[in-house]
C-alpha cells in the first residue's frame, strides 16, 4: 500500500512539475506581452485621454483632479503620446532615486527644437509690478550671459517675452508627433520659425561683438559669453563646443532663468498681498535687521530667515514649472509595482506633490510659518517639495534664482509699503494662473507703492 501510494506520489511529481513550469512559463510570457501599466482614465481612439483635460483647469490642476482619482501614478495617453502621471512624494522619490539614469533624457517637444538650436542647448501710482519684475530678472540674466555693458538687452526681452507666452502647455503638435503638417496648419512652426530667426540675428550681434573684444584682447570680467567661447577656442575632440551650442546655452539661461525668477517674484507678493500679516513681518525683520541701511546687498541676505520661508512657501503652494520638464523613459522600468514602456514621457506633477495633503498639513493654506521648525529643503533631498525637481536633471540654477529672487523682494519690501489700488481689499485679490513658459499670474499685478523711510 505504502509502495503504491509513493509510486503515484513520484509518478505524479514527474507529470506535474513540468506542467506547473509550463503554466508558469505561460504566465510569464503573458505578463511581457501584456506589461501592467499604471491605471488611467477611458480613452477615445485617436485623441486618448486628453477629452478629461480640456476643462477650464490648467493642466497641473486637471491632473491633480485626476489623480485623485486614479491613484499617484497613472497613465494617459495623450493623442500619440504615451504618458505617465507621477503625482505622490513617495513615488516621485522612487523615480528621482532609483530609476533617475533611466528617466533622465529629456522629451523632445517640437516647439523647443525650432527655438533651441535643435536641442543644442543644456528657462503713489498704481504700479505695474509684473513688467519691472520681469524686466529686473531679465537684466539681472542679461548681464550675466552678455556682460556689464548688456549689448543685447533691449532687443532681448521682447523675444524671451514672446516666446514665454507662445508656449505652455500640451500642443498639439507635440501630442500628434507623426501628423508633420500639424505644426504648419496651426501656425505654430511660422511663428517660432520668425521668433527664432529674430533672436538668432541678436545672438550673432552679441556673439559677434564679443569675438572682437577677445581679438582685441580685452579681458575684463567674463561673462557667460565670453567662457563659452573661450570652450569653443580650446576645444578638445571629446568636448567640442559649437556656435549653436553657445547660443543654445545663451538661450537655456533666458528661458529657464527669467519666467521662473519673476514669476515667484510676483506669486510672492500677490500671496502677501492676500495675507498681510505675512507682508508685515516680513517688513519687520527686514527692517529690524538692516535698520538704517541704504542698499541691500545679496551678501546681506544671510541674516533674514522668514523672507526665506516665505520664499519656500510661494515656490510651495505655486511652482513656476509645475509640471516640471518631462521626461522620457529610456527602457523598460518598473516603478511603484507598475511597467513603464520605453519612450513612455513621465511628468512629474509637482503642484500635486508640493500640496499633499499626506505630508502637509493644511496642504492648501499660505502659512510660510511652517518652515520654521521642519528642515524640508527644495534641494533635491525631500521629495514632498519639488519646485526645483529632482534626480540629475534638477534645475542647475537653484542658486542664481533664489539669489535674484531674495534679493528683489528683500529691497520690495524694505523700501515700500505695498496695498492694492482704487480700495480695493486683499480677499479682492484675483490668484488664477496661466501656463506659458512658467506657471504665471493671470492678471498683471498692479499694486500701489509708498516709499518708506527706515
Ligand atoms: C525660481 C527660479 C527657478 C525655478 C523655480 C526653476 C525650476 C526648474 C525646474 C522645475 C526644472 C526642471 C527640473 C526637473 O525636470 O527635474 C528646471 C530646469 C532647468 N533650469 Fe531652472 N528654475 C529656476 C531658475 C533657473 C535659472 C535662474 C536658471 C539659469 C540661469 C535655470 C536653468 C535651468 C536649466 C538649464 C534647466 C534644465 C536642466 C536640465 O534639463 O538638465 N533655472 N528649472
Amino acid at each position: 500500500m505504502e509502495l503504491q501510494s509513493s509510486s503515484f506520489l513520484i509518478i505524479s511529481l514527474i507529470l506535474i512539475v513540468p506542467l506547473l513550469n509550463l503554466i508558469s512559463r505561460f504566465c510569464t510570457s503573458r505578463r511581457n506581452s501584456r506589461p501592467k501599466l499604471p491605471p488611467g482614465p477611458w480613452k477615445l481612439p485617436l485623441i486618448g485621454s486628453l477629452h478629461h483635460l480640456s476643462g477650464s483647469s490648467l493642466p497641473h490642476y486637471a491632473l491633480r483632479n485626476l489623480a485623485r482619482k486614479y491613484g499617484p501614478m497613472m497613465h494617459l495617453q495623450l493623442g500619440e503620446i504615451s504618458a505617465v502621471v507621477i503625482s505622490s512624494p513617495r513615488v516621485a522619490k522612487e523615480l528621482l532615486t532609483t530609476h533617475d539614469l533611466a528617466f533622465s533624457s529629456r522629451a523632445r517637444l517640437q516647439s523647443l527644437a525650432i527655438i533651441t538650436y535643435n536641442y543644442q542647448d543644456i528657462v503713489l501710482a498704481p504700479y505695474d509690478l509684473t513688467q519691472k519684475v520681469f524686466s529686473y530678472t531679465n537684466d539681472v540674466i542679461c548681464r550675466a550671459a552678455f556682460g556689464k555693458s548688456c549689448g543685447g538687452k533691449d532687443e532681448f526681452l521682447p523675444l524671451v517675452i514672446e516666446f514665454g507666452n507662445s508656449s505652455g502647455g500640451f500642443d498639439v503638435a507635440d501630442l500628434f508627433p507623426s501628423v508633420k503638417f500639424l505644426p504648419t496648419v496651426t501656425g505654430l512652426r511660422t511663428k517660432l520659425m520668425k521668433l527664432h530667426h529674430k533672436i538668432d540675428q541678436v545672438l550673432n550681434i552679441i556673439i559677434d561683438e564679443h569675438m572682437e573684444k577677445l581679438k582685441r584682447g580685452q579681458h575684463g570680467e567674463e561673462d557667460l559669453v565670453d567662457v563659452l567661447l573661450r570652450f569653443k577656442q580650446k576645444g578638445s575632440a571629446e568636448f567640442l563646443v559649437t556656435m549653436d551650442n553657445i547660443k543654445g546655452i545663451t538661450l537655456d539661461m533666458f528661458f529657464a532663468g527669467t519666467h521662473t525668477t519673476a514669476a515667484t517674484v510676483e506669486f510672492a507678493m500677490a500671496q502677501m498681498i492676500k495675507h498681510p500679516h505675512v507682508m508685515e513681518k516680513a517688513q519687520a525683520e527686514l527692517r529690524h535687521v538692516f535698520r538704517g541701511k541704504d542698499r541691500i546687498l545679496e551678501s546681506d541676505l544671510e541674516k533674514v530667515s522668514y523672507l526665506k520661508m516665505v520664499i519656500k512657501e510661494t515656490l510651495r503652494l505655486n511652482p513656476p514649472v509645475p509640471l516640471l520638464l518631462p521626461r522620457d523613459c529610456k527602457d523598460w522600468q518598473k516603478v511603484y509595482g507598475y511597467d513603464i514602456p520605453p519612450k513612455t514621457e513621465i511628468i512629474l506633477n509637482a503642484l500635486a506633490i508640493n500640496r499633499d495633503p499626506e505630508y502637509w498639513d493644511n496642504a492648501e493654506a499660505f502659512e510660510p510659518e511652517r518652515f520654521a521648525e521642519s528642515g524640508i529643503e527644495f534641494i533635491g533631498t525631500n521629495f514632498e517639495f519639488i519646485p526645483f525637481g529632482g534626480g540629475r536633471r534638477m534645475c542647475p540654477g537653484i542658486s542664481f534664482g533664489l539669489a535674484t529672487v531674495e534679493l528683489l523682494l528683500a529691497q520690495l519690501l524694505y523700501h515700500f509699503n505695498w496695498e492694492l489700488p482704487d480700495g480695493l481689499q486683499h480677499q479682492d485679490l484675483d490668484m488664477t494662473e496661466i501656463l506659458g513658459l512658467a506657471a504665471k499670474r493671470k492678471n498683471d499685478l498692479y499694486l500701489v507703492a509708498t516709499s518708506h523711510k527706515s
